[in-house]
């Protein structure tokens, strides 16, 4: 069984309009409410490949029941773990240029966020991953993560951690099976820039050094690179009109996890994990199965 873990999750109110013009009242074209954070995207496309998962993580007030009667209406599994204070409300800008405003995230009463960790106990390292993805919500403690990932490997359970930062350099040494900064974040990751594809080369292989099983680095339109302790792989993105691209970097975990636990075969798992993540890109909600399957062709692989 695949878990995700959203400590952070979100009701991602995506708003479309021509242009925003600050300190003035602007009127929305179009606007959607969806469930968000980033376990929950991976549970949700994990879903759409049919891959059974659990989706864990802290929801709260009348936000967390929205987020739960859709994931409940989906058919999803879920397990969440119930706080005071409501989930928070991520607003999404579209207009022309995307604008993110994520809140800070619910107060985690202390008692709870030690209760949470129990679960990870009862894990089989024959058969379960832990997907962790996204932020956590000030009120945990500083090294909440890590505390997960030293429970997970104290248990020798797989585990994949999609944070940036510091929380991400440190999970490194206990053997993520995935990675997927985007090039920005691997670039803030060792305090550099790159101009070229080329200069991503040696910081990828970094990941793949410090411990992780596979990294995955994402660069939008322009495609990813699949580091393993094999070789280097790039894959294109396919063609099409993007609606709105939150989501999916989550997207393209769930397809590379999703995939790789059941064949085993990184290079199918990249292709899917690219499929899901511009499926989504071109989608106004999360990607559905047949906007990925009719990608997954047009994405190619090839070794660098
Ligand atoms: N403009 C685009 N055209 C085609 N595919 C795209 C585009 N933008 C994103 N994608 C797809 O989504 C994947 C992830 O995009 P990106 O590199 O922006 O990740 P990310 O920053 O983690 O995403 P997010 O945080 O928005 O979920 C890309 O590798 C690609 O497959
Ligand atoms: O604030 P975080 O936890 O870093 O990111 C949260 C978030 O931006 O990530 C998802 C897209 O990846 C959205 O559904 C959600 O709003």
């Amino acid at each position: 069984m695949i878990y995700t873990v959203t400590l952070n999750p979100s009701i991602d109110y995506i708003v479309h309009l021509p242009s925003l013009q600050l300190g003035e009242v602007n009127r929305i074209q179009e606007d959607f409410k969806l469930p968000g954070g980033k376990g929950i995207n991976v549970s949700r496309i994990l879903n759409q490949l049919e891959v059974e998962n659990t989706a864990l993580g802290f929801l709260g007030g009348f936000t967390g029941k929205y987020i739960e009667d859709w994931l409940v209406a989906e058919k999803s599994n879920i397990h969440f773990t119930h706080v005071e204070e409501a989930t928070r409300i991520n607003v999404k800008i579209k207009s022309g240029v995307e604008t993110e405003l994520n809140g800070q995230g619910p107060h985690i009463e202390a008692a709870v966020a030690e209760d949470f960790l129990k679960q990870f106990d009862a894990l089989n390292p024959e058969e379960d991953v832990v997907i962790l993805a996204g932020s956590k919500p000030a009120s945990l403690p500083e090294d909440y993560y890590q505390t997960i990932i030293q429970r997970l490997t104290d248990k020798q359970v797989t585990f994949v951690i999609d944070t940036t930062g510091e929380e991400l350099k440190n999970a490194l040494p206990y053997h993520p099976l995935l990675v997927k900064p985007n090039h920005h974040e691997l670039a803030e990751l060792y305090d550099t820039t790159f101009q070229t594809d080329e200069d991503i080369l040696p910081y990828g292989k970094k990941l793949i050094e410090s411990g992780a099983q596979f990294a995955i680095i994402s660069m939008a339109a322009k495609g990813a690179i699949l580091f393993t302790p094999k070789g280097v792989y790039h894959g294109n993105v396919p063609k099409g009109t993007v609606r709105n691209s939150v989501g999916s970097g989550d997207s393209m975990i769930a397809g590379f996890v999703g995939t790789y636990t059941k064949t085993h075969d990184p290079l199918e798992a990249f292709k899917v994990s690219i499929a899901c993540g511009s499926a989504t890109a071109f989608a106004d909600d999360l990607a559905k199965r047949e906007e990925i399957d009719a990608l997954v062709k047009q994405v190619t692989i090839s070794q660098l």
